[in-house]
Parts: structure tokens; sequence; C-alpha cells
């Protein structure tokens, strides 16, 4: 069972530190990771020290920052290389930008930047975006080692040289997940990397909410994704018994 974490495991907020994951969400996820003998991960475009505190105490198998960070079996967090201080530079330069536009907001996640435009006020957004979008794409050219990737209100700066299809096979590759069949749900243009993946090992694919996607399966929100979750858990304690 593979699960991205922003609107898919909780709804979408107005910050991403505002960001909860409800106390029976976590019951359940634990639940399933007892009977999937610990064959559950998170994908996600955060990095991993905060999706650890944000599902605590339910801890999976954890990738953070759209694959280019995960766990090994040890809990170690490892990251895909880059050079520390040039992207120190970017992000200078973009705090320097989100203090002139109000509502525009960075995040640091240390091997990657976002720029949030979400609180934006209408009549402020057209300007924010196309500064916001020049200056992200200055910086994706000056370090090389990272792409920019159009995400829900967010400019993702993020390591090039990973997705979350690699994830999945990264995942797929080791035990317990080794020659299951994944279930792979996603929302967001990221995840349709992780359904590729998820398809080429004859896996379960499931979008949630509007939009296109490769997705075989349709989910209508985070209280959806939950609410299958709990029947699929109510469905094998059957027929494990
Ligand atoms: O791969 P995901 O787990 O879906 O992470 C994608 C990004 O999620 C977060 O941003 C999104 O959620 C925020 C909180 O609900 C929302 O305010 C924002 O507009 C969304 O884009 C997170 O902050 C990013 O770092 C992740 O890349």
């Amino acid at each position: 069972m593979l699960l991205d974490f922003d609107g898919t495991l909780t709804p979408l907020v107005d910050r991403p530190e505002a960001v909860e994951l409800a106390p029976h969400v976590k019951e359940l996820l634990i639940e399933l990771q007892r009977l999937l003998t610990g064959a559950i991960a998170v994908v996600s475009g955060r990095p991993l020290e905060q999706l650890g505190r944000f599902l605590h105490p339910f801890a999976p198998v954890m990738l953070g920052q759209h694959g280019a960070q995960w766990q090994d079996r040890d809990g170690h967090h490892h990251t895909l290389p880059f050079d520390a201080e040039a992207l120190n530079g970017a992000r200078v330069r973009l705090a320097a930008l989100s203090a002139r536009h109000p509502g525009l907001q960075l995040e640091d996640k240390g091997a990657s930047l976002a720029l949030h435009y979400r609180n934006v006020a209408a009549e402020r957004l057209d300007r924010a975006l196309i500064d916001a979008h020049a200056a992200i794409e200055a910086e994706a050219s000056r370090l090389g080692s990272h792409v920019v990737h159009h995400g829900k209100c967010v400019f993702d700066l993020r390591l090039a040289g990973s997705d979350k299809g690699q994830a999945v096979d990264r995942v797929m590759g080791e035990a317990p997940f080794h020659g299951r069949r994944p279930v792979f749900i996603g929302d967001d243009l990221t995840d349709e990397d992780g359904f590729r993946a998820a398809e080429a090992r004859s896996g379960i694919t499931i979008k949630v909410g509007e939009g296109e996607s490769r997705a075989r399966y349709r989910l209508q929100d985070p209280a959806a994704v939950h609410a299958w979750l709990a029947a699929c858990l109510h469905t094998w304690r059957e027929t494990t018994h």
C-alpha cells in the first residue's frame, strides 16, 4: 500500500505547517500496517522529518521530496546529493521575493524549496505568479541540480534525478513489499509517475479528486480514501480469520 500524503491522507489546508492527520486515521493506518506485515509506505513531496512528525505514532516506510529522500532498513535517511551552499543562495533570493509579495510563502525542505501561492489575494495573483515562476525557473537554471514542478498552488524546486515512480521501484524492490502487487493512491501531478510505476507491476492505481489521470480508479477526497482503507481493513480481517 503506497500512499501520497497531502490531498490524499489529509485535506489541503491554507498553510503547509497547518496540516493534521486525525488520530482515528492514524489508528486505521497502524492497523493496516499490522495486517499488511509492514507493507505500507508514504510517498510524498514533503521532507522525511516533517512526514515523521505529522504521521507519529504511525511509522511507515517513508519516501520524501518526490523520491529524492528515503529511509534505509535501519531508519537512516538518505538524500540525493546537491550543493547546499548554492541552494542556500536560492533560498535567500526566494525569501526576499516572497517578502515582496503578501501571501507568497517560501517552504524550506532542506534539499528542496517550495513557493506557495495559495494565500495570495486574487487581485495580486497574476503579478505574484509571473514573478514567482520566473524567479524559481532562474534558480533551477543556476543550480542545475534541481527542476521546477508545478503542484497545487505551489512551485516546487525539487531535486532532479528521481520521481515518485523511482520511489515506487525502490520500495517494491525490498521486503516486505517485494513480490506483492502495489496499490498507489495519489492526488497530484507528481503522483502520475507513481501510477505509471505501479501499473508496470500490475498494480492498482487510484486518483483522488478531479482532473486528468492515468489512474484506473477514483476516490473523491481524503475522507473517501479513509473510508476505502477502513473497508479494506474490514475485508482483510474477515478473510484472514
Ligand atoms: O506529495 P504530497 O504529499 O502530496 O506533497 C505535495 C506538497 O504538499 C504540500 O503542499 C500542498 O499541501 C499544503 C497543505 O495542505 C497546501 O497548503 C499547499 O497548497 C499544497 O501544495 C507541501 O507543503 C509541499 O512541500 C509538498 O511538495
